[in-house]
């Protein structure tokens, strides 16, 4: 069925038991006293000295049984109306239902179940179910049911399908299986599901299911069951009006079992022997997991021990509404039996059931009903927006490009203190939202880094964003730095970038903060600069095909703009330095870094040259690999030693997963072995019960059932412990990660700005623009390996494990 699975989980019950007497002209009323209320038996058997009396002669002489009812000598009506009835409205309510007959053979348990045949005034509860239930059907014309029947027997430890014989069934006996059903109970795989569309259906199933059954004759009764059998209706059921997506499921287990019986007093032989012993034996595994559900300390119960204790979980400790009768023969000569049918039915009092609410929604009503929701409400929304003139406004999840849109104004409005934010819809206010607090976890995050470092935060006005989608660069000022739109870096993956200053570097002059020398370093504007300032100053007007190439920021705030060219005699490439390295710089911006902004390189590392006349300009830069580790020494060496202690942390962590890891798989080992050991303990066990009929769990079973249940507590502990430890791994991959990142893109920018050579990867690598930051830094360990390590295997190593990374990830 296409649907989910849901439930209310009721209040767990006792299983309700009653107890019946097979009318009898000779009942032993001395000895069965049936006291007065109709609810308890009194059982007095006098010791017999001699022995001779046929009656059980040990010590205990009474006892007294207590059930929900006894039922002395009532009719067919009486029963079903006060224990049945209520069973079967339960069922409408989508609670599962069973009943069950119990008792020795001759009782009256296939009387009880499906009657006398002959007689209607004597049909049984089957029949009396049947019929109830399509009369509650036709009384709710509202509700929309379907009724299925199945009707199995267990015969000598196999099921058999009984209505094979049935018009449109299919044999499938051979394959008839018991599984677990998706509620946590337990259905027969491959057995018959009639649809009853009425009662008669219902009716003609059950007497096609009765002619199949194994009977036979014995001395204690001519139409003997020799099997269990289970007849169930099955019942799905939706409103026709409202809610239609709920839908009720219910089942009723009907259950005629096979009566116990003493083979010497019923004096069968051959197949009528090998089918007692069997019947016997199931009884006996009944009765070990009705032992097993009274006892509360028990976690473990047998159910797969038998096809009948598999077949009926649900109804025994599980989702179910139960009812036994037990039915005894109370003359003289039964008394033995009758004593242990009682004794049965006492247990059974003691176990508790789970009765649900088997409800489950059907998922293409369900989306029916949401959609038609939906476009209620959508015109609703429609028509208040044409009222409210918002015609204007949508509804439909943000474009990325809107966000980003977004995330501009927001900037923007932070930048500037007569900006006004446009409120348009909820979805914008919600998004709106949504970037005030990207940026201000970003802000918190660098402001926290610059504590660490020891740095003013006041000072660093600039920052390195992590994304192009998700953040912009923040000033924190409108007029301490400059920012640049993800747009124009929509080459670039790595995302937007501020300068960030350095100690002694980017002193708040003129307003800028982006890669300003001290003004006592900084040289005396010459001829050159003052032509730069015009050259720049025409390009800042009109971005001309150099700018496009270097990336400069078509999307500098027109002031922002003007003082970065007031302030910095920012150089036009062809006209300062024609002849000098750095004409080569950015010609080619596919060359570009990847994590770099094609941002204002004029305005920054060019003009930052330029305008520093002390320092000679370095025609030929150093190897990145040897700039690197120097910048790590210095510039660097607070990001650098973050990373170091990242790592060890990182290392750390590892160490304990793989720990955790360890004792995990243990445990599990150690499970493995002693669920083998039991394994093996239950068949040799099952082996003996075939021979002696009795099933006791000896000493050694029972040791390793607790040592079991303990190893399960301490797997549950050590995987929480693992996860914790997994959790926390990836926490300190994520900050060496982000360290790594921050140590790369600090250096890139040192690079550029002393320098002069704005791409990481110019002398590196050619594919530079499709590497990301992680790659490049790995190129750069490499690099520095193959050029610094004496050992050159650490370069394979290094691969291997790169590869391996790759792979993995
Ligand atoms: N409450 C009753 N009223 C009238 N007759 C009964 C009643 N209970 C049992 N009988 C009769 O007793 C006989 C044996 O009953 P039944 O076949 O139901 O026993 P059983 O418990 O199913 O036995 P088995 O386990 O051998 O199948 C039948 O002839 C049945 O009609």
């Amino acid at each position: 069925m296409n649907s989910s699975y849901g439930s209310g989980v009721g209040p767990q019950r006792n299983i309700r038991v009653v107890l019946r007497t097979r009318p009898t002209a000779e009942f032993a009323g001395d000895i069965i006293k049936l006291q007065p209320g109709g609810k308890s038996v009194n059982i007095h058997i006098p010791k017999d000295p001699t022995g001779e009396g046929g009656h059980i002669n040990n010590k205990q002489e009474n006892w007294d049984f207590r059930f929900d009812n006894v039922y002395h000598n009532v009719g067919q009506e009486t029963l079903y109306d006060e224990c049945a009835a209520p069973l079967v409205k339960g069922m409408f309510q989508g609670l599962n239902g069973t009943i069950m007959a119990y008792g020795q053979t001759g009782a009256g348990k296939t009387f009880t179940m499906a009657g006398a045949t002959e007689n209607y005034k004597h049909r049984g509860l089957i029949p009396r179910v049947i019929s109830q239930v399509f009369k509650e059907i036709s009384e709710k014309p509202q509700m929309a049911a379907t009724v299925w029947v199945s009707y199995l027997e267990i015969y000598q430890e196999q099921i058999v399908d009984l209505l094979t014989t049935v018009d449109g069934a299919e044999d499938s006996t051979s394959a008839l299986i018991v599984v677990d059903d998706k509620s946590g109970g337990a259905s027969v795989r491959g057995l018959n599901l009639m649809i009853a569309n009425n009662e008669e259906d219902a009716l003609n199933y059950l007497f096609e299911g009765e002619t199949n059954k194994s009977i036979s004759e014995h001395q204690m009764n001519k139409v003997s069951s020799r099997s269990h059998c289970i007849f169930t209706l099955h019942i799905e059921a939706r409103s026709r009006q409202e809610n239609s997506e709920k839908v009720l499921y219910s089942k009723m287990n009907l259950v005629d079992l096979a009566g116990s019986e003493r083979i010497s007093k019923t004096q069968t032989t051959g197949t009528s022997l090998r089918e007692a012993m069997y019947i016997n034996k199931s009884l006996t595994f009944l009765e070990q997991v009705v032992i097993a559900l009274a006892d509360r300390r028990r976690e473990h119960i047998p159910y797969r021990q038998s096809k009948l204790t598999n077949v009926l979980r649900d109804s025994l400790g599980g989702n179910c509404n139960t009812l036994v009768i037990a039915c005894i023969w109370g003359e003289r000569q039964h008394i033995e039996e009758t004593v242990s049918t009682l004794r049965f039915a006492s247990r059974m009092m003691c176990v508790t059931n789970t009765p649900t609410v088997n409800v489950q929604y059907d998922p293409m009503a369900l989306i029916k009903k949401y959609e038609k929701e939906v476009k209620d409400l959508r015109q609703e929304l429609a028509m208040h927006d044409t009222l409210a003139n918002r015609s204007h406004a949508q509804y439909e999840p943000m474009s990325e490009s809107q966000k980003f849109e977004l995330q501009k104004q927001v900037k923007n409005y932070l930048d500037h203190d007569n900006e006004d934010l446009e409120i348009a819809s909820l979805r914008q206010i919600k998004e709106t939202y949504a970037q005030f607090r990207v940026l201000y976890k970003y802000l918190e995050a660098e402001l926290e880094d610059l504590k660490r470092s020891g740095r003013d935060p006041r000072m660093h006005g600039g920052v390195l964003m992590p994304t192009t989608t998700q953040v912009l660069p923040v000033d924190k000022s409108s007029s301490t730095s400059l920012s640049v739109s993800a747009s124009d870096t929509a080459t670039t993956k790595a995302g937007a970038l501020d300068l960030e200053k350095d100690e002694g570097v980017g002193e708040l002059e003129g307003g800028f903060a982006i890669g300003l020398m001290p003004s006592s370093a900084r040289p005396q504007p010459s001829k050159v600069g003052a032509k730069d300032i015009k050259s720049s100053d025409k390009i800042k007007k009109k971005p001309t095909k150099t700018d496009k190439r270097l990336g400069s920021n078509p999307t500098l705030s027109e002031p922002q703009s003007r003082q970065l060219n007031n302030d910095i005699p920012a150089l036009a490439i062809e006209t300062v330095l024609p002849s000098s390295p750095r004409a080569s710089f950015p010609n080619d911006s596919t060359l570009l870094p990847t994590s770099l902004p094609p941002l204002s390189s004029k305005g920054t590392a060019l003009s930052t040259r330029a305008s520093n006349a002390d320092q000679p300009v370095t025609l030929s830069p150093p190897p990145r690999s040897e700039e690197f580790e120097s910048f790590k020494k210095g510039k660097g060496a607070e990001t650098s030693k973050i990373l170091t202690e990242n790592k060890v942390a990182l290392c750390e962590k590892r160490r304990l997963a793989k720990e955790a890891a360890e004792a995990v798989n243990e445990t599990k080992r150690e499970i493995d072995d002693v669920r083998d050991i039991l394994e093996r303990k239950s068949m040799e066990l099952n082996a003996a019960v075939a021979d002696t009929g009795n099933r006791i769990i000896d000493e050694e079973e029972h040791k390793l059932l607790d040592r079991l249940k303990f190893l399960k507590g301490q797997y549950r502990e050590r995987y929480a412990t693992l996860r914790e430890a997994r959790g926390e791994v990836d926490y300190c991959d994520r900050l060496v990660d982000q360290c790594r990142r921050k140590l790369i893109q600090e250096f890139e920018q040192h690079y550029a700005v002393t320098f002069g050579v704005a791409s990481v990867g110019a002398g590196l690598v050619g594919e530079e623009d499709i590497l990301d930051v992680a790659e490049k830094f790995e190129i750069m360990q490499l690099q520095r390996m193959s050029q610094e390590e004496a050992e050159p295997s650490a370069v394979t190593f290094f691969n291997a494990r790169r590869k391996l990374k790759k792979r993995v990830t």
